[in-house]
């Protein structure tokens, strides 16, 4: 395996810093879980386009030995694919011919605490190194070569609730991760590491010791909450802030502006998820996008879209940064980020301070309706609106696509005192059996708010997109569908049958002058969607 694997090694497969800050405009590779610092998940080349992607193929077909959900986002150098499964497995493929490299099994540790699944989202590469975060809490670092392991670090202690499903972040000789959590009690953060040895360099806590803020009534859109801030405000006074164990995960990878040498991120819900009594406050900073300084770690400014969440409504789907227009019309670099609640929020990137939301992308009713013990009804549900689920954006046409989903859930409140590093929900969300389910692929004009079109699925969707040069947005169903649609209409020019749920974001690459689109299709585990363990490449080329 070692042969094979160096036998396809050249000095080019080594990431450079400067590889990696140019790869928004290069088709060769796909550099980044979401494509480039930025996060807009729009490939550059244009050989498969809206005239030739009805003549689109599978190239080549792998398959992982782990059927378990797949949520990977291939990574690309050179003609070399990274891929990763659930349970943390690594594989180097040849690109070119699905052909196995190298196979990193991680040895994991007794302990892993998940809430939604044995997830892993992928790896990240570095000079001559690829990483993995696990869901025993672990940053590995393995040769890029062999997948032999150079070094392990723990990331924080699984006992207490951390686990890993995110893939990291490289840039400038540093490994960002965060961590998820949010139904486990943790106190969140974004750890950066030294990517030669290992060594933390710098923490973030997402949750800072004074976590109360200003008494928020309202959400991010001006709708009451229906606080009960007397009753908070006793409860602080009887236990004082919660901090310690108020969650708030980071489990999608930060964007990273390199000119402001920022990173913007966004912060799941607070712990426990449905019990607001025993967490009184605007549980800073849960369910909101934070910047930090990325040499340093330093705090530059917040926006809270929720403050004190009783509906798990995580943010999660990761920031794109992007040139949009401010409220006088103006360009300014701006933030886009798709809640749960299903809005996308766009922001100043300067002071993260909101900008629009968008309408919203599925039906919402009954907001904000506090969970009870017999069970509130509230639409969205706790899945969203919009989930992990990147979004990728069309910067000629000003659209962002999201994916949605459409699940009527009751919220249930059942309180119960911190079980150490055990699920806490304080409660329970549950699906209503007797109401339709759906999903949409979304277009949204982001200098306005406005949605342009819109694509009603079969299931809820859950996974992510792509949008390409070539005027086309790639996504994939529960159901095997992967499909492409027409950037600008919506139209569907093009789809196959994957036999297992397609729920992860494609990548695109050129190797050889032949442009391919990769997607796993393996399934989910949080909606249980048919499993299945396959790398699909497709190509148009002969
Ligand atoms: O708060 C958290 O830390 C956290 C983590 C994760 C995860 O890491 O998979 C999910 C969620 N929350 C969550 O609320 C959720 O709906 C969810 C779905 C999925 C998935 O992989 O499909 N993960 C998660
Ligand atoms: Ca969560």
């Amino acid at each position: 395996q070692e042969i094979k694997a160096a036998s396809k090694w050249g000095d080019m497969n080594t990431v450079t810093q400067d590889l990696l800050n140019r790869a928004a405009g290069d088709g060769n590779n796909f550099l980044h879980t979401n494509g480039n610092y930025s996060q807009t998940r729009y490939y550059p080349n244009r050989q498969i386009n809206v005239s030739n992607v009805g003549k689109l193929r599978p190239a080549w077909i792998f398959q992982t030995e782990v059927k378990e959900s797949l949520e990977t986002s291939p990574i690309v150098v050179n003609g070399v694919m990274y891929v990763t499964t659930s349970f943390n497995h690594v594989y180097a493929l040849d690109a070119r011919t699905g052909e196995e490299l190298w196979h990193y099994k991680h040895k994991m540790g007794p302990i892993t605490v998940y809430c939604c699944g044995p997830n892993n989202r992928g790896v990240a590469v570095y000079g001559d190194m690829v990483f993995m975060a696990t869901l025993d809490a672990k940053l590995v670092a393995l040769d890029a070569k062999t997948g032999k392991q150079v070094w392990e670090q723990e990331i924080a202690d699984p006992e207490l609730g951390y686990s890993e499903t995110m893939a990291p972040t490289a840039v400038d000789g540093k490994i960002l991760i965060g961590t998820n959590g949010g139904e486990y009690g943790i106190r969140g953060f974004v750890k950066a590491f030294d990517a030669k040895t290992g060594k933390n360099l710098w923490t973030f806590h997402t949750i800072p010791e004074n976590s109360v803020g200003v008494w928020a009534t309202k959400d991010a859109t001006g709708r009451d909450m229906h606080r009960n801030i007397d009753a908070e405000k006793a409860q602080l006074a009887k236990t004082g802030d919660p901090f310690k164990t108020l969650g708030g995960g980071v489990w999608q990878n930060p964007a990273v502006d390199l000119e402001t040498r920022r990173i913007y991120f966004v912060v799941g819900n607070p712990s426990p998820d449905l019990d607001g009594s025993l967490r009184p406050g605007d549980n800073l900073y849960t369910d909101s996008l934070v910047s930090v300084n990325l040499d340093t770690g330093q705090y530059v400014c917040h926006f809270q879209y929720i403050a004190h969440d009783v509906w798990d409504l995580d943010s999660v789907s990761p920031p794109i940064i992007t040139t949009v227009a401010d409220k006088d019309g103006k360009p300014i670099k701006g933030i886009l980020h798709a809640g749960k609640t299903g809005h996308v929020y766009v922001h100043d990137a300067k002071d993260c301070s909101l900008v629009r939301f968008s309408e919203a992308m599925v039906p919402q009713e009954n907001m904000w309706t506090l969970p009870t013990k017999e069970g509130a009804r509230m639409l969205p549900g706790a899945n969203g609106g919009v989930e992990w689920s990147p979004m990728a954006i069309n910067p000629n046409l000003g659209l962002t696509y999201a994916i949605n989903l459409h699940q009527p859930m009751t919220y249930h409140v059942e309180s119960s005192n911190y079980p150490a590093g055990k699920l806490w929900l304080g409660g329970a969300f549950k699906v209503i059996p007797s109401e339709e389910q759906w999903g949409n692929v979304s277009a949204v004009d982001y200098n306005t708010g406005k949605i342009r079109w819109q694509v009603k699925t079969a299931q809820p969707m859950i996974g992510g997109i792509l949008a390409t040069a070539g005027g086309l947005v790639f996504t994939g169903e529960a159901n095997g569908m992967f499909k492409a649609y027409d950037a600008e209409t919506g139209a569907t020019l093009w789809k196959f049958q994957a036999g297992a749920g397609v729920n992860a974001p494609p990548s695109s690459y050129t190797v050889d002058g032949k442009q391919y689109v990769v997607v796993g299709a393996g399934g989910n585990t949080q909606i249980d969607y048919k499993r299945g363990n396959s790398i699909i490449a497709f190509t148009t080329a002969d």
